[in-house]
Parts: C-alpha cells; sequence; structure tokens
C-alpha cells in the first residue's frame, strides 16, 4: 500500500551491518518503514518528521535481527529416506542401500512421480517450520528431476511456494546433482543432453537464479563442471558448488575462477582454495547439517578462512537424504559447537553474509536503511541465545517487506 508508514520503538537491535563491531548492537532503538524498505533507523530520541504519521508498534525492549536467510536448501521434494535412515544405523552400506533402491535416485523417484501442485503441497510443512523460525528468503535448488521436466517442475513449485507465502524464494538449477541410471558412466552425455539445454529452457522461461552442481568424486568432475558454468557464463547466471564435501577436487577454486556467489560444504578446502576464494569473495557456505548426519569427521578449515577473510554464511542444507534439517536455529547451534564459530559469525552467517551469498546483500540481510523491511523480533535477553539453545524457539514475530506476519 502506498505511503504506508510503521514505526517500531522500543527495540534492541543487532543490525548486522558491516564495519560494525560484533553483530552491530543498537539500544533503545527504533525502525521506521515507508512502503516496504527501511527509511530511518536510529535511537529513538533522534525520531525524524515523518514518523508521525506512521502506525506505531511498540516493541517493549525486545531484541530485532535480520529476518534469516536460509542460502542452501534442497527443500523441494518427494518422499522422504527415513527407510535409508533406518538400515544405515542397521549397519547396511552406502553400497547395499543404493542396491536397494536408496540414495538420491530414490528421491528422484518420488520426485518426478508429482506434480507441481503435489510438489508445493509436500514441500509448505518445510517451508511454514523454518518461516516460523523468523526465516524470510530461502534458497530452493532443483536436483531431484535428472530430466529437463522434472528439473523445472521443481523450479516451478519453487515459484510456487514464494507466491503462496510472505517469503522471498531465489532458486538454483542443480541438475549437476547427479547422474541418471540411463546415463550411468556417460556425465558428459548428461551434461550435453539434459543439463545444459534444461538450463536454457529453464532460463527462458524466468525459473533459474543461480547455476549450482555436485563437484565430487561420486557426482562430477571439475571439468564436467566447467561445462554447466560456462553455458551458465553465456546465459548471465551466477554460479555456486557444492565443493570438497567428501575429498578434494578442486571444486571450490574452480568455483572462485567464475566468481561464485559461494561454495559450500568445503569440509575438504584445502589454502589454494582458500586464497582463490578470498581473491573472488566467495562466500563459503557451511552445512553442520550434513557433517552431522553422515558422521563426517573433517571439519572446514574455518580459522583458516577467518584468516583469508572469507565470508561465512550457515545454512540448514534441507535435504532428504544427508541433512534433513529444517531449523536455522539449529544449524547455528551446530555451526558453533561443531566448527566453532563465534555467536556473531553464526548470526552474520544467517543473515548478512547468507544475503551475499544470494547476491541479495544490496536488497536484505541487514537492518540499514534502503534495505527491504525483513526482521525477526525475539524473545530473549541477549543474541547470543538464539545460538545457544537446541529446538528452542524465541520468535515473538516477523516483519516481511514492512509487514508484521505473526509466527
Ligand atoms: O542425499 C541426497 O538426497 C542429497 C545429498 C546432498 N547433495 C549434495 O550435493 N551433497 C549432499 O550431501
Ligand atoms: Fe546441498
Amino acid at each position: 500500500m502506498k505511503n504506508h508508514r510503521t514505526l517500531w520503538t522500543n527495540a534492541r537491535l543487532a543490525t548486522l551491518a558491516p564495519q560494525q563491531p560484533g553483530c552491530g548492537i543498537m539500544e533503545d532503538a527504533a525502525i521506521l518503514c515507508e512502503d516496504g524498505c527501511i527509511s530511518w533507523m536510529g535511537r529513538a530520541h533522534d525520531l525524524p518528521q515523518a514518523a508521525g504519521q506512521a502506525e506505531h508498534r511498540d516493541l517493549e525492549g525486545r531484541w530485532v535481527t535480520p529476518a534469516f536467510i536460509d542460502c542452501h536448501t534442497h527443500l523441494v521434494f518427494g518422499g522422504d529416506r527415513a527407510m535409508e535412515f533406518e538400515m544405515r544405523l542397521n549397519g547396511a552400506t552406502y553400497e547395499e542401500i543404493a542396491r536397494a533402491g536408496g540414495g538420491i535416485v530414490s528421491s528422484v523417484a518420488a520426485t518426478n512421480a508429482l506434480s507441481v501442485p503435489e510438489l508445493v503441497e509436500a514441500s509448505l510443512a518445510r517451508v511454514d517450520t523454518l518461516l516460523r523460525e523468523g526465516v524470510g528468503t530461502v534458497e530452493i535448488k532443483s536436483g531431484y528431476g535428472l530430466n529437463i521436466e522434472g528439473e523445472l517442475n521443481m523450479l516451478r513449485a519453487a515459484r510456487a511456494l514464494e507466491a503462496q507465502r510472505p517469503v522471498r524464494v531465489i532458486t538454483s538449477y542443480l541438475a549437476a546433482h547427479a547422474t541418471p541410471a540411463a546415463y550411468k558412466g556417460r556425465n558428459v552425455d548428461y551434461i550435453r543432453e539434459v543439463v545444459l539445454p534444461g538450463m536454457e529452457q529453464g532460463h527462458a522461461d524466468g525459473l533459474i537464479d543461480a547455476v549450482d552442481g555436485f563437484c565430487e568424486g561420486i557426482a562430477f568432475s571439475v571439468g564436467e563442471m566447467r561445462l554447466v558454468f560456462d553455458k551458465a557464463r553465456t546465459l548471465g547466471l551466477p554460479v555456486k558448488l557444492h565443493a570438497e564435501q567428501l575429498s578434494n577436487l578442486g571444486g571450490a577454486a574452480m568455483a572462485a575462477s567464475y566468481g561464485a556467489l559461494s561454495a559450500d560444504h568445503l569440509e575438504y578446502l584445502d589454502g589454494q582454495g582458500i586464497a582463490q576464494m578470498a581473491k573472488a569473495g566467495t562466500v563459503a557456505v557451511l552445512l553442520p547439517g550434513a557433517f552431522y548426519a553422515i558422521n563426517e569427521t573433517q571439519k572446514p578449515p574455518v580459522a583458516a578462512l577467518r584468516d583469508a577473510a572469507v565470508p561465512i554464511a550457515v545454512a540448514t542444507d534441507c535435504n532428504p537424504g544427508t541433512s534433513p534439517l529444517t531449523s536455522l536455529l539449529l544449524a547455528m547451534n551446530m555451526a558453533a559447537t561443531l566448527f566453532r564459530l563465534t555467536v556473531d559469525e553464526c548470526l552474520a552467517g544467517v543473515t548478512r553474509e547468507a544475503a551475499r551469498a544470494l547476491g541479495l546483500l544490496s536488497q536484505t540481510g541487514t537492518i540499514e536503511v534502503g534495505k527491504s523491511a525483513d526482521f525477526a523480533i525475539w524473545e530473549i535477553e541477549r543474541p547470543a541465545e538464539l545460538v545457544y539453545r537446541m529446538g528452542f524457539n524465541p520468535l515473538h514475530a516477523r516483519v516481511f517487506k514492512g509487514i508484521e506476519v505473526g509466527t
């Protein structure tokens, strides 16, 4: 609604504004929002004239952070992998599970069996769970279609979720997630006959915001991913990469050479990859849920990333196989406890740096004038509580584009 003004007063802000120390705390603060954007923010006693005509909300001293951003999810999919989880606990090997039809291919069958409305229906509970924890922006990947129509249907469902909920959705085309049975041993044929034409069609249909891939011994090589990234470059699409999750193929360094928005997982990242990421400004997206769920032991080189000033984001990697996690609050706790990120790094990792990993930092991810009025209001005494607790959600309310959307 044009010229709609809202003023939130009596707030304690964790702005996450860059160049501010820690998480950019501002006590006894107010935020003025006009037409969905932050038009003024500061100490309550400096309120501008325009505040007089605004609808007023007294936050009674509550803490306010930027709305959270989950910058890495595979949350559109059919079925689940609970059976495989049980088989693993009963000692089945990865091969036995694959032979029993488990793994990514089982999610591919369950996903391709659903129409777009059915995919939306199957994914809404996961989106709502994230939104109830203060999330305002979610990245959603394809990757369980592995044929053109199936991949694009996943992205159509992702776009439909944005139309049905107060949330911003950024899509990533991940047809280079695995090779379908029909192309076993023929990755390049799969890339040329499915991945590249699907990218062209998805781009033409406005379904793709970025292009992703799984660069790993069990998936695609650096050379094969270059074929995908070369096509993305000709279409003017940004790239990101699942890299160094289970081994070091040099994927992160290759992604950085394409100016990738992010390289994700990174447990096996080395100094060369770090240097290339630092040079390119590529964000390191850490995914502690997958590390935890697959019982990985190699931790990402957080200290070296810090020393090289590589931006660090944290995300759920919500997927049915290696990270059935739909809580950024828990992801932050895991990133702190397992990877030793500080509280401030965790909060930046699910706001400012997550926005950077999606190319959205000019729009959201911090509480600053000119940004979208996307913020979360919490029942906490200090920001550290958001990282410290496990399985507790202290959200009071969420604001999306200036409108309070409740919990
Ligand atoms: O098992 C699945 O369904 C996805 C696995 C997931 N995808 C990827 O590239 N890395 C992962 O851990
Ligand atoms: Fe992933």
